[in-house]
C-alpha cells in the first residue's frame, strides 16, 4: 500500500525546514529520477531525446534532465517553447548554457526521436491552457516515442482533471509522493504506469500521515484455508438473490463458489439451470452468514426485499437496488455497497447529499465518495470505475489495477460474488472490498489473449488461478 496526499508543497516544504534539503537538492533528485527512466528504457547511444521544459520548476526538472544527460545520447534537444519564468528554471537554463547547451523554442522536426520527455507543466497548472500550448501538446503526443511525463502529464490538472489536451504518457515519474491528481478516471488514459521519484528522503521521512492509499498487487490476501481439520460449514454459506435479469445472480454464485465461500444458495423464484454446486431456494437458508442482493434485480416485491434486507447477516448491495428508497433504511449499519458511477449518482440523490450528473461526479470522484462516508460511516463504499475507489469511514484505497477489459457486462456481478465470499468466510466488510477488488482486477490482467475478449466465466477461471 503506498500514501496518496492531495498536494506535496507542504511535503517539500518539509524537507527544507525540518531536514535542510534545499529545493536544489529536491530538484537534482527529480531529475535523477527522470534520467533513470530515460536510461532504464533507451539503451542505445544513437538516440535521441526530447525534452519539452515550460516556464516553472516542471520545466527546471527538465532542464536539469537535460544537464544529466548529456554525452549519454547522440541528440539531446531542449525545447523551451516559452521564456522560462521561476528563479529554478532560470538557474536550471543557465547551467546548461554555462555547459555550452544550446536550447530551441521551434520544434521542426518530429520524426527519429526515441524518447519524449514532458516537463511542460506540473503541479503549478492554474489555468486552461491555450491554443500554443495545446498545439504542442498534440504534436508531441503525435511522436513516436518513449513517452515520460514529470510529475503528472502536462495538461491534467490539480484535481485530476483535463481541460483541453493533455500529454499521453507511457510513465509518469512522479515527485516526491502520489498525488490524487494522478488516481482519477480521466488522468488514467494519460498518466501510463506511475512512479514515484524518491527526492532525496525516504517515503517515511518525506511523507505525513494521511488517510489515503494507493492499494497494491502485494496487498491481496487471498482466502487460503490454514486449518487442516475442517469442513464446508467452516467457510460460510453466500446466498445470492436471482432476480429478473437470472444471468447477474448466476455469475456471482459461481463468483463465490470459486472465491471461497463454503455453500452458496442461488434464491431463485422458480428452478433455474445452473451449475451442479450451486443449491437453490425460495427463501433464504436458515446457516446463511452473506447475502449479495441488486445484481439483475429488476421488479421485485418490496416485502420480499425488505425481509432479506432485515436478515441480520452481512450483506454486498448491487445495481439496481441504488435506485430503491428502501436501501435508506440500511445505511447505518455495517454493510458493502458497489454502485457504479451512474448508481451512485442515484445514490447520492436518494440521499440528500448531491443532485449530480455522470460527468460532475467523475469529476470529483473522492469528494463524493468522502461526503458520502462522512455521513454513513458504518457503509463500506466501492465506487466502480477505471480506478475504483473503496472507503469506509475516512479512509480512502485506490484500486487502479483494472483495465478497460472489465468494460463488459457480467463484471460486477463476479465482483458482488467474491465480496460476498468473503463476507460469508468472515472477513470484515472492508477487508471484503479490498481483497475481492483486487483479486478481480488482477484476475483481468492476467488474461492475456487481448483485452477485449474476456467473459465473466475466463474472470472466475482467473481468480481460480491467483
Ligand atoms: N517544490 C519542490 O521542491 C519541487 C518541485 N518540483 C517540480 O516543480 C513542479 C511545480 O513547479 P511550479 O510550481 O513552478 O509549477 P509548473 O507546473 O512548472 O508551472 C507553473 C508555471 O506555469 C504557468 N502556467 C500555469 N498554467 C498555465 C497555463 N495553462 N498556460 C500557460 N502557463 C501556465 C504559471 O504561470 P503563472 O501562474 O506564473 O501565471 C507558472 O509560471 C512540480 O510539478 C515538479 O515537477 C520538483 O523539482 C521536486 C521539487
Ligand atoms: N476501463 C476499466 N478499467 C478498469 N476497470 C473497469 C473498467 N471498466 C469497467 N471496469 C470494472 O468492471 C466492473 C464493471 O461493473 P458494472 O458496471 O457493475 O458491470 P455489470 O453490472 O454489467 O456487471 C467494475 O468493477 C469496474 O470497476
Ligand atoms: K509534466
Amino acid at each position: 500500500m503506498q500514501k496518496i496526499f492531495d498536494e506535496v508543497s507542504s511535503l517539500d516544504k518539509k524537507c527544507y525546514d525540518k531536514f535542510s534539503l534545499s529545493e536544489d537538492l529536491l530538484m537534482e533528485h527529480a531529475a535523477l529520477a527522470l534520467k533513470c527512466e530515460v536510461n532504464n528504457k533507451i539503451k542505445s547511444y544513437n538516440s535521441t531525446i526530447l525534452i519539452v521544459c515550460g516556464v516553472g520548476n516542471n520545466g527546471a526538472d527538465g532542464l536539469a534532465l537535460a544537464r544529466l544527460l548529456q554525452d549519454e545520447y547522440l541528440n539531446i534537444i531542449v525545447y523551451t517553447p516559452f521564456e522560462v519564468k521561476s528563479k529554478m528554471a532560470k538557474l536550471q537554463l543557465e547551467r546548461l548554457k554555462l555547459l555550452g547547451v544550446n536550447t530551441t523554442n521551434s520544434l521542426r522536426k518530429v520524426f527519429d526521436i526515441d524518447c519524449v520527455v514532458d516537463s511542460l507543466f506540473g503541479s503549478g497548472l492554474n489555468k486552461p491552457l491555450k491554443k500554443e500550448a495545446i498545439d504542442i501538446l498534440e504534436k508531441i503526443n503525435s511522436i513516436e516515442a518513449y513517452k515520460i511525463a514529470c510529475d503528472i502529464p502536462s495538461g491534467v490538472d490539480n484535481n485530476g482533471e483535463i481541460k483541453n489536451s493533455a500529454f499521453k504518457a507511457d510513465v509518469t515519474v512522479t515527485m516526491g509522493a502520489l498525488k490524487t491528481s494522478l488516481l482519477t478516471d480521466g488522468a488514467k488514459e494519460f498518466t501510463g504506469i506511475i512512479k514515484k521519484a524518491n527526492l532525496g528522503l525516504s517515503s517515511s521521512c518525506y511523507e505525513n500521515q494521511t488517510d489515503m492509499y494507493l492499494l497494491e498487487q502485494k496487498d491481496l490476501k487471498l482466502p487460503f484455508r490454514d486449518n487442516i481439520n475442517t469442513h464446508k460449514g467452516n467457510y460460510g454459506h453466500a446466498c445470492v438473490v436471482i432476480g429478473c435479469k437470472k444471468g447477474a445472480g448466476v455469475i456471482a454464485s459461481s463468483a463465490a463458489f470459486s472465491f471461497g465461500a463454503g455453500l452458496v444458495t442461488a434464491i431463485v423464484h422458480e428452478e433455474l439451470q445452473l451449475p451442479y454446486y450451486i443449491m437453490q431456494s425460495h427463501n433464504l437458508p436458515s446457516n446463511v452468514t452473506a447475502i449479495a442482493l441488486g445484481m439483475g434485480l429488476g421488479l421485485y416485491d418490496k416485502n420480499e426485499l425488505k425481509k432479506i434486507l432485515n436478515t441480520n447477516v452481512a450483506k454486498v448491495i448491487d445495481a439496481d437496488l441504488f435506485y430503491e428508497k428502501l436501501l435508506l433504511d440500511y445505511l447505518n449499519q455495517e454493510i458493502v455497497l458497489t454502485p457504479h458511477p451512474k448508481e451512485f449518482c442515484s445514490l447520492l440523490k436518494l440521499t440528500k447529499l448531491a443532485d449530480i450528473d455522470i460527468d460532475t461526479l467523475q469529476s470529483n470522484r473522492f469528494k463524493y465518495v468522502k461526503l458520502f462516508c462522512k455521513k454513513y460511516p458504518k457503509v463500506t463504499l466501492l465506487l466502480k470505475g477505471a480506478n475504483v475507489i473503496i472507503s469506509q469511514n475516512n479512509k480512502v484505497y485506490v484500486n487502479c489495477l483494472g483495465t478497460s477489459a472489465l468494460s463488459k457486462g457480467g463484471s460486477g456481478d463476479v465482483l458482488s460474488g467474491l465480496i460476498v465470499a468473503l463476507l460469508a468466510q468472515g472477513y470484515s466488510f472492508l477487508q471484503s472490498a479490498i481483497n475481492a477488488s483486487l483479486a478481480h482486477t488482477l484476475a483481468a490482467k492476467n488474461f492475456k489473449s487481448n483485452n477485449y475478449a474476456l467473459n465473466p466465466e475466463d474472470l472466475i477461471e482467473g481468480i481460480k488461478n491467483l
